[in-house]
């Protein structure tokens, strides 16, 4: 790499279980088969990052684990991508950020670090869980749903995944519902982020970095003085409900619990801990030994949907489960896990 130019970032939103690995995986092996090294920066809200077994293992990666990109480790953004560019010298890098992070504050966090490296930083791509969007917008309320329409509003491309979980009449809704929370952005369905690349990032250069700062004015610009204030779309809907209340600490009510296992379980008894974990719970993901399987599993839960997956991790990788959702009871969640470690699948 040139030291002289900047370094493209691409930020990837979206909320937790929309598909932002999964895109990011399509992406890696994209650059690579262009001849381009990319490297990461990963952060996830839990202190476990399970993601980062799913990335090839010759990308370079920045782990910022345990706190929000957004907020509590937001100064080790700045640290981390400096690290990671001085030392890897990458041509590019992608910053996945925890569902959770509020993505104005994610694009404020990288404009930091802007001012200590030459960067180039991409408008956002923005990726929706099509069902789970599908089922907030009918009640149209709570701090997911205005999170989602936050992570909306600020992307350039909007990603619709999902979409096979959700009739084609559904699929029309939702695309009339993103283009009018986004006029700005375009949108592409798809299953399991299967898009095609070149396009998107083509398209991609339609917001360029002053837009960015554009955003960044309007922000101050808009008079409620709130840093938090993500209205983007360019258009003040003050109907219904008052944007201002798009809180900085825009996760706060995200919580996390960690479950280090002692010995393998049942994965008969896990499937069925899982088909009954409370609604308030929305991502679940952990690596597993199961008593009566050969192989270890990473599993993955969103948005009511399991998926058990095959793994060899390299190193040495602990049996964890990381639970995140909204003031869910972690003592019982604790306790099921427990009386299933005990029994150990016997
Ligand atoms: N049915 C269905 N499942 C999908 C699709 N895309 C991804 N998934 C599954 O959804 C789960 C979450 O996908 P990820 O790519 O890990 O989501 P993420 O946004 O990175 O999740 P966090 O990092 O926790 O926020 C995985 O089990 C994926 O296999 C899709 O189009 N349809």
């Amino acid at each position: 790499m040139n030291s002289d130019k900047a370094t493209p970032i691409y930020i990837l939103s979206g909320f937790l279980g929309s598909g932002k690995t999964t895109l990011l995986g399509h992406l890696l092996t994209f650059w690579k088969d262009h001849g381009l090294r990319p490297a990461v920066v990963m952060n996830e809200i839990g202190d476990v990052n399970l993601d980062g077994l799913l990335v090839q293992d010759e990308v370079p990666m920045a782990e910022m684990l345990g706190g929000c990109i957004c907020c509590t480790i937001r100064s080790d953004l700045s640290t981390q991508l400096y690290e990671l560019i001085a030392q890897e010298k990458p041509d590019l890098v992608v910053i996945e950020a925890t569902g959770a992070a509020n993505p104005m504050e994610i694009f404020d966090a990288v404009t930091e670090s802007s001012l200590y490296m030459k960067l180039d930083i991409k408008p956002m791509i923005t990726i929706v869980d099509a069902a789970h969007l599908a089922e907030l917008y009918e009640s149209q309320q709570g701090k997911t749903y205005r999170l989602m329409i936050d992570q909306i509003r600020c992307g350039s491309q909007l990603i619709l995944n999902k979409v096979d979980r959700i009739d084609d009449n559904k699929q029309e809704e939702m695309k009339q519902l993103l283009a009018k929370l986004n006029p700005y952005a375009s949108m592409i369905p798809a299953v399991k982020c299967n898009v095609n690349l070149e396009q998107l990032l083509d398209n991609h250069a339609g917001r360029n970095h002053q837009e960015a700062q554009a955003i960044h004015e309007h922000l101050d610009s808009c008079g409620c003085g709130k840093e938090g204030c993500t209205d983007v779309a360019h258009t003040h809907e003050h109907a219904g409900h008052d944007h201002h209340e798009h809180t900085h600490h825009s996760h706060d009510h995200v919580t996390v619990y960690t479950h280090y296992f002692k010995g393998p379980i049942d994965s008969v008894e896990f499937e069925q801990f899982i088909s009954e974990l409370p609604r308030e719970i929305y991502r679940g993901k952990g690596i597993l030994h199961f008593s009566d399987t050969a192989s270890r599993f990473l599993f993955q839960y969103a948005y009511r949907e399991a998926d058990y997956l095959k793994i060899t991790p390299q190193g040495d990788v602990p049996d964890v489960a990381v639970f995140i959702g909204e003031h869910f009871d972690q003592a019982a969640i604790a306790d099921k896990l427990k009386v299933m470690e005990k029994s150990g699948g016997q």
